[in-house]
Formats: C-alpha cells, structure tokens, sequence
C-alpha cells in the first residue's frame, strides 16, 4: 500500500470543505457546510434525512460543483469537474444509491474504468479477474464470485461490490455514504476491520450511517448536518448519543422501546403459511401470524428472509405449499393478488421496486390508495392531496413541495416515500424488509409507533431487520432464518439481540413452528 498517507501529520486535513453552498432550485441543501477530515481519522457524518449529507460527499467526489465554498486536499484548493477528477485525487465513494451494472460481472464492475489492457489495448480479462480476486480476499470478502453477474446477488453483496470497486482505486479518502445499511452484523464487522486498517495505513474515512451504535465503535470525531449547516464538530468521546441526536434534530428524542407481551395463537390466524417452498430458497416452511402480532425475521443475510416476504406477497409463480388469509386459501401468482388479499410488501431493493423514480411525490405517495379517490375516471384532487399531506406529516417527510419529482428527495426521504406510501393502503397484513433503512433516529421513533398501532389494530406484521435491537424492541417473537428454514423461534425472555445473532451463526432444528401448531 502506498505509505505517503502514513506519512502526513495530523495537523493539516486530508480533504477538506469549508462554507460550501449549494442549492437546488428552492430547496438550499447546504448552507455554508464545513466538514474535514485529517490523516489517520475515521471521521462520521451524522444528521437526519435532508441535511445535505449526502449532497456534501457528491460535492466531494465530484459530481455537483458547490455554489460557493473551497475544497482541498493536503492543504492545497481543488475543483473537479467530474467523479474520474476527484477518484484520480485519491478519492473513493461508495454512494448512497448503488452504481453498479447489473448485467455485468463482479470483476467488471470493480474495475470499471481501470481495466487492465493487453495486446492493441484489449482488455486483460484473465488479468482483471485475476486482480479482483486477489482483492476480495484482501478484503475477506471470498464469498463473491468474481464472475458472477451483478443482477443475481442480494443487495448486501451488491453493496459490498460497490466498497470493493471504490477500494479498488486505492483511495486516499474513503467516503461512505449508507455503506452499510444492507449488511447484516457480520459483514459489518468485516467491513469495520478494513476501514481500522485504512485508518492504521494514514488513510482517512468519511462515515455515513444511520445506525447511530455502529458508528460509535468505530469513529474518531463527528460533524454533525443540520439544515444544510455544520452546527457540531468534536472527538466522538466528547458526545453521547442523546446529545448525536439532540445536534442533528435539535430536540430530544425518547428512544424506547415497551416490551411486547406475547399474543395467543387463534383458530384462524390472519395468514398462515404450511410447507412453503420456493426453489432452493425457502424449504417447507410454516409460519404463522395472528392479528395484533410483530414477528420478526432474524438471521444472517440471505437465509431466504427477503424471499418469504415476497412469496407471503405472491411474488413467485412457482410456489410450494399453501397460504391462507384469514382461513381462506389464496391463489399465489402475481403481486396483485398478495395486495387483493390484503397484504402489502415494502421490497428490499425500494429504488427498484417502490418507486417510480420520474413521477413526483405526490402520485408516489397515492397511487397504491388511487382507486379511493376515483370515479368515473376522474381523480377527486382535494381527498389525494389531503392524503397525501397527511403522509408527509406522519412520517416527516422533508420535500419543499409534494409536486416535485420523488428522485429529487434525499434518500432517507425517498424510503419513507415507499413506507408511507403502503401504510396507507389499509392492508391487514404487512412485510417489511429492512424497512428503517436510512432512514434517522427521529422518524424511525415515529415508525416504530407506526408499527405499535398496526399492531394494537388488530394488523399483523412480519418484519425482518438489520438491526437486531429493532427486532428485539418490536416484535412479540422472532423466528430465525437459516439456508431457507426457520430454525429457532425467540420470544419473552428467551429473545435478546445476543440469541439472535447466535441462532442466526448455528443452523438448528427445522421448523419450529411445525411443533407449535
Ligand atoms: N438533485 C436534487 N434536486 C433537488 N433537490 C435535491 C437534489 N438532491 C438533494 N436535494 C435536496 O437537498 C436536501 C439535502 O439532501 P441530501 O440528499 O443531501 O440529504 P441527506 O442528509 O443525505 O439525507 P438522507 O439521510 O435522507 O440520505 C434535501 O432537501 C433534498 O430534497
């Protein structure tokens, strides 16, 4: 690695930004910003959804020239006209939303842009797959294929790809911005200890995570965004995470959580699943879910979490087994009969699958309610935007206007957009998938309470999660995937983060539920 990093001093920044502005049309996303970041520091970027977080680190990595303001590096004033200039400065980003090319492999998306070429200039593919997999095992991430395509992996490894390619460049500065809201606890913690090596080397860390906890292991100093502004910088020592929160939204937040008493099992549950198969993906599976309950999903990443939520929802033509609603059989098929059957799904992949990225925010937030406010054709204006208000309102989401298009929204805001945009459905029965993803500590507060009243409702919800303390506080029991089975089943005082993660590493019996009912 290159020791010139090691070498700096720690008085002058590495990269710095000072009284960066920059607005977009109304909406001023940063107000003379300042962050900075000195060799040998892992530096973290805290503030809610719409600070202009993510609008610095497109500043730094050259995508948006700023307003007005100074950056530079070492010291010396830089400008760069395009994303090549500030990767060519040492800079590496992994960005927010995910870049890569879906029907690419592995190699090719790490090395896009520096391939190594051969004869006449081809490209050494030998070569190239070669560099990659030496890389990924530096990085201990040997899981991956490097020649398998980028559409087949989850997001997780979508989004470890992503770190590798930036990594790729040998960066000066790493910038990461959500780098891991996908990753589960493991490849967290494998990620952590590449970025403590990057410190080690002289190199500096740009952080940026809703997971307030996670950060905090980690992190050497903070600056925190409020309104486009810098309100704090100090040694991560010097702030607890009351006071985190209290800069970044400037009040207190009670952070609570109740604990769940159980909820008897019924006659007719409002879903019930026996011996669900998909593939190899979900084997024989049960599972039930009675109204009024929040059971949660645990387990590593990819034990088929994502894909029962979505063949719960209808999501796959071949499907085995048997699904009820309310005792009544339904026919899987098509999302739409999921939804016609009173089940509404938040997917994994959200950019994809929630939203329609050219349309504005307003139809985004109504159109799964639209027949509501239809007759004979016509849309009645006064009920949608009064929906659509409310909305905004519940879950705070920070739009100047609701006519502007949806992808103009920053993207904490945006997931609340698909959040939001569900719970008014009326559904019965909900699945989330990692459904506090990017968003802040403030509104996940709200969405927790969200998820309470749906519960005191009579709804049901299945909910699987990232975050196991999230598990832990919200759910009445947690079933434990593994390989495509539930393997253990947690509640009452059985259920802790602890047990989580360790029936999530230890592949135990099959089917729990099986014995249950
Ligand atoms: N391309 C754009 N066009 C219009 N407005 C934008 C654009 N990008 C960002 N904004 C606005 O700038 C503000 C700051 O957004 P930014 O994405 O920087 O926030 P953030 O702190 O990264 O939030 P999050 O935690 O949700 O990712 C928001 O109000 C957002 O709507």
């Amino acid at each position: 690695m290159d020791a010139t990093y090691a070498q700096e001093g720690h008085r002058r920044p590495l990269l710095a930004a000072g009284g960066i502005v920059k607005r977009f049309g109304g909406t001023l996303a940063l107000d003379r910003a300042d962050l900075a970041c000195f060799p040998r520091e892992i530096h973290a970027l805290h503030g809610a959804n719409g600070a202009g977080k993510s609008t610095m680190v497109k500043i730094l990595s050259g995508i948006f020239a700023p307003d007005t303001g100074t950056i530079t590096l070492r010291g010396q004033p830089v400008s760069f006209a395009n994303p090549r200039e500030a990767a060519s400065h040492g800079i590496g980003t992994v960005f927010q939303e995910l870049s890569l090319f879906a029907h690419m492999t592995v190699a090719e998306n790490v090395m896009i842009g520096r391939e190594p070429t051969g004869l006449l200039g081809r490209i050494a593919s030998g070569k190239l797959r070669r560099d990659v997999q030496i890389l990924l095992e530096r990085l201990k991430i040997t899981h991956l294929d490097p020649d398998a395509m980028v559409a087949d992996l989850s997001l997780a490894d979508r989004q470890l790809v992503e770190i590798a390619k930036a990594l790729a460049g040998d960066p000066g500065v790493l910038i990461l911005d959500e780098g891991t809201s996908a990753l589960a606890p493991r490849e967290v913690d494998r990620l952590f200890a590449i970025l403590r090596h990057l410190r080690l080397e002289g190199r500096a860390v740009i952080f940026i995570s809703h997971r307030m906890a996670e950060a905090r292991e980690l992190v050497d100093r903070v600056t925190i965004f409020r309104n486009g502004q810098s309100v704090v910088t100090a040694p991560m020592q010097d702030l607890d995470d009351e006071a985190i929160v209290e800069h970044m939204l400037g009040r207190r937040v009670e952070q609570s959580f109740e604990r769940k008493a159980g909820v008897p099992p019924s006659v007719t549950p409002l879903l019930r699943a026996r011996g669900l198969t998909v593939a190899d993906r979900i084997k024989d599976l049960d599972l039930t879910l009675e109204a009024g309950e929040v059971v949660g999903l645990g387990g590593r990443e990819g034990q088929g979490q994502g894909d029962l939520l979505l063949a719960l929802f209808g999501a796959y033509r071949r499907l085995g087994g048997r699904i009820e609603c309310r005792g009544q059989p339904i026919r899987t098929g098509t999302p739409w009969r999921g939804k016609a059957a009173g089940i509404a799904l938040i997917p994994e992949d959200r950019k994809v699958q929630g939203l329609l990225q050219p349309m504005g925010i307003l139809p985004n937030l109504t159109l799964a309610t639209l027949p509501r406010f239809a007759r004979h054709g016509l849309i009645n204006r006064g009920q949608e935007d009064a929906l659509a208000g409310n909305l905004q309102d519940r879950l705070a989401i920070k739009a100047a206007s609701l006519r502007l298009p949806v992808r103009s929204l920053s993207g904490g805001n945006q997931q609340k957009v698909v959040l939001a945009k569900w719970l008014a459905t009326g559904a019965d029965i909900f699945l989330f998938y990692d459904p506090t993803r990017g968003i802040d500590v403030g509104t996940k507060q709200s969405f927790y309470r969200l998820i309470e009243e749906l519960a005191a409702t009579g709804k049901a919800v299945l909910l699987y999660s990232t975050e196991t303390a999230e598990l832990v506080g919200l759910c009445h029991r947690v079933l434990v995937m593994n390989d495509g089975r539930i393997t253990a089943e947690l509640k009452g005082d059985g259920l802790s983060e602890a047990a989580i993660i360790q029936a999530g590493a230890s592949a135990g019996v099959a089917s729990p539920e099986r014995a249950l009912h």
